[in-house]
């Protein structure tokens, strides 16, 4: 599992360090690692020329440590302080001394960038003289963000204002959040970790690998019949939308189910795909409402979640006008898998700032509904009942943004509830599958969400390889 901290946790662990370290040394580390990064990055140290944007606070001072490295190693270091009333007195001193310059204005040519203007203090867009600075960066120098690309979030990933872009970011001690949720992720570049020796407390997000995926998936034993392997009913499509039952159903089987039920008027589509499906109301140990249903059904969907003790899906037009009180009051568990727009209608707040603002939108919705919510989009989330750490799924390509593959998705997250796995699991572990089968699928062109789902086993067999 990849974890991530928040800024107080890191803060925190860093002031506990620091009680037992000789003055400096964290510092020392952090610059050391930092400074190694970017000597491998430049291949030939000697001569080559690094900038050192230096901002007022500790960011800056891991900047300027490392500059001080890399102008021993006979590099051309010239730092450029946002502030130069403020800047890292020592970080100064330690460039000045191992023969770095000063300067008010970015030089015209360099082959590094470090940007050690904002670290984990930075709040908001970058202001006007710090993005002055950042937007003279040329394009054709490798940007290195020191902790975190500066103008990004490190709680939330949120980019309110100018931010600068990386190529590689060299983060201390622990991730931060807003290295891997978007917007802010995708500023990232390349994320290299440089531990420091922090001694964390509890994650506020985490990525789930290929060993967490392979131990939550549930595998049929010998004792298995299709009932115990969940039987799941797919409540979807419409004579306007049939494919979204098509490729719901596909998601269900190709994610292991028993057997899947449809229930709907798309059935002779279904049927004439997978002939394997049963057809009509029965016993399920899982639902999946809601893909392609279109306006008008909410009864449907009423019903299923009425079904207490039964684990519930609710995607696409299922969604519309979710009662909170209704989900809330039930027994088993309720997935809810919005994208950003159906996520800004149950929140009541326009589709920009579900965007901009993921994690909280996640959070907040799986909080009001009682209920595991996954947010698709770019860097898909999944944010558990309860509270606690949300999900980022690391897996997926941007090719997976085509018609129909939400439905595959949900399927998949149906059967996994319907083998028995708690509403976050299913989600996450859904999600990680269906990325990473888009990645095969795709490999670098475009993909139908057919082939999403054909390239499950696929995807499976990977991660328990
Ligand atoms: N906490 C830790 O465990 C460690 C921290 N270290 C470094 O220290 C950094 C944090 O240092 P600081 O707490 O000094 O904070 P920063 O260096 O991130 O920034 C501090 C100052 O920047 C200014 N500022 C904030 N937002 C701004 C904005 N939007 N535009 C312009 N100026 C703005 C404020 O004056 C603020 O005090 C980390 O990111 C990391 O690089 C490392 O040295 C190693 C250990
Ligand atoms: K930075």
């Amino acid at each position: 599992m990849r974890t991530a901290y928040s800024v107080e946790t890191v803060r925190a662990a860093e002031r506990e360090l620091m009680a037992r370290l000789p003055e400096g040394a964290l510092m020392a580390r952090a610059a050391a690692g930092l400074a190694a990064v970017c000597a491998g990055l430049l291949g030939r140290v000697y001569g080559s020329r690094v900038v050192v944007l230096a901002g007022p606070g500790d960011n800056g001072g891991d900047a300027l440590y490392a500059g001080a490295r890399l102008a021993r190693r006979g590099a051309r270091v010239t730092a450029v302080p946002m502030d130069p009333q403020r800047i890292h007195p020592g970080g100064l001193a330690a460039l000045r001394a191992a023969g770095g310059r000063v300067e008010a204005s970015v030089p015209r040519r360099a082959d590094l960038v470090l940007d050690g203007l904002l670290g984990i203090g930075g709040r908001g867009g970058l202001r006007p003289a710090a993005a002055a600075l950042a937007e003279r960066v040329r394009a054709d120098a490798l940007v290195v963000a020191v902790d975190l690309p500066s103008g990004v979030d490190a709680d939330t990933g949120e980019v309110t204002g100018p931010a600068v872009t990386a190529d590689v970011t060299v983060t201390f001690g622990a991730y931060k959040p807003g290295l891997l949720v978007d917007p802010g992720a995708s500023r990232v570049g390349a994320v290299r970790l440089v531990d420091i020796g922090l001694d964390l407390a509890e994650p506020v997000l985490e990525a789930l690998q290929h060993a967490d995926v392979a131990r939550l998936l549930p595998v049929p034993t010998a004792s298995s019949d299709k009932y115990r392997r969940g039987v799941v009913g797919v409540v979807a499509g419409s004579e306007q939308y049939p494919g979204a039952a098509v490729l719901a159903v596909a998601g269900a089987l190709r994610g292991g189910a028993g057997a899947v039920r449809y229930v709907g008027p798309a059935a002779d589509a279904v049927l004439a795909r997978y002939p394997e499906v049963l057809v009509g109301r029965g016993r399920v140990q899982a639902w999946v409402v809601g893909p392609g249903i279109g306006a008008g059904r909410a009864a449907e969907v009423g019903r299923a979640l009425a079904d207490r003790d039964v684990p519930v899906l609710v995607d696409a037009d299922g969604l519309r006008g979710l009662d909170p009180e209704v989900v809330r009051g039930r027994r088993a568990a309720t997935l809810l898998t919005p994208h950003a727009g159906e996520a800004a209608a149950l929140l009541g707040v326009p589709r920009e700032s579900v965007e901009a603002g993921r994690l909280a939108a996640v959070r907040e919705l799986a909080e009001r509904y009682g209920a595991a919510v996954l947010l698709k989009g770019s860097t898909t989330l999944v944010a558990p009942a309860g509270g606690g750490a949300v999900r980022v799924n690391p897996t997926g390509t941007p090719w997976l943004a085509t018609a129909g593959s939400g439905d595959v998705l949900s399927g998949l997250a149906g059967a996994l509830l319907a083998g028995g796995l708690p509403g976050a699991d299913a989600g996450s572990v859904a999600a990680y599958l269906h990325g990473l089968a888009g990645r095969l699928a795709a490999d670098g062109a475009p993909v139908v969400a057919q082939e999403v789902a054909a390239a499950l086993p696929a995807a499976w067999r990977d991660v328990i390889s």
